[in-house]
């Protein structure tokens, strides 16, 4: 709610390995990510992206380096409730027959903590963040009568309940039609300007293209490119089919335009 009420930037990886058990799959990375900003993780298939987000949100272990979330080391209380995240999946469980304000008020007490119970502003940033997401009508709905693209904006609306100074998104486009893609878009965009940093992995930009600034192409679990979200295209079509190329590491910064012969496709 409050940006600036901690110093550093949003996000800031010094020589970061992530990974799981004592397996590192993402290595030696840096990466500092200022308040504010709108930063696109692109890059193939098991190229690292979700495991070096999961690594920001404590959800992968830092084995190595240093990783620090707005302004604290990784895992910090106080930065519990300000980071929102958006997990890669499709849909909201469908084991839970919960209505779309039960789901979106759970991001809203992961704000407020075990100690205060919810007041009328907490019921007020729920309705508002169902309404961002043009959902406003679907309130007391069960979320398993929504469509995976509408299920997927309860989602952000869980996260955006929260008021998240950081906002982590994985692949939240992902099966979704394009119709709630653009609605998305639009919330991000509206996200942004209140001066949330956005972080969107996926392998499609589509309509986030106009919302995100800045792309960090993942490759191999290094950094392949870091820098305007117009130049990242070029170098994932450069890098080709994740899997596919495990003997070749992207140059850490390189800007190189894409070898031909390299696009993906099997070979
Ligand atoms: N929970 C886990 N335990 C062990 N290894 C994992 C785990 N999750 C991912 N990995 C491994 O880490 C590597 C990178 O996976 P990751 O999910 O970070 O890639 P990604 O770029 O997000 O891929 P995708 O686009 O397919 O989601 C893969 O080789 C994968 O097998």
């Amino acid at each position: 709610m409050t940006p600036g009420d901690a110093d550093g930037p949003a996000i800031r990886l010094v020589r970061a390995s992530i990974g799981y058990g004592d397996v590192p799959v993402v290595q030696g990375v840096d990466l500092h990510v200022a308040r504010g900003e709108a930063v696109a993780v692109l890059g193939s298939n098991g190229s690292g992206k979700t495991t070096l987000v999961r690594g920001v949100l404590g959800l992968a272990a830092v084995l190595g380096g240093h990783v620090e979330v707005l302004g604290r080391p990784v895992g910090d209380r106080r930065v519990r409730g300000r980071v929102g995240y958006v997990p890669q999946r499709h849909t909201v469980s469908g084991a839970v027959p919960a209505t779309v304000r039960e789901v979106v008020s759970v991001g809203r007490l992961a704000r407020l903590g075990v100690l205060r119970r919810p007041g009328a502003a907490d019921r007020a940033a729920v309705t508002e963040a169902v309404a961002a997401v043009g959902l406003a009508d679907r309130l007391t709905e069960p979320v398993a009568a929504l469509s995976g693209g509408q299920q997927r904006r309860v989602l952000v609306a869980r996260a955006l309940a929260a008021e998240p100074e950081l906002l982590v998104m994985d692949e939240p486009t992902a099966g979704v039609d394009a119709a709630s893609q653009d609605a998305l878009a639009e919330v991000l965009a509206a996200v942004a300007a209140t001066g949330t940093t956005l972080v969107v992995v996926t392998h499609e930009l589509g309509a986030l293209a106009g919302v995100l600034t800045r792309g960090v192409v993942a490759d191999h679990g290094c950094i392949a490119y870091d820098g305007p979200l117009a130049g990242a295209g070029a170098v994932v079509t450069g890098l080709g089919g994740g899997h596919h190329h495990a003997d070749r590491h992207g140059p850490t910064g390189g800007l190189a335009p894409p070898a031909p012969g390299l696009r993906g496709g099997g070979r």
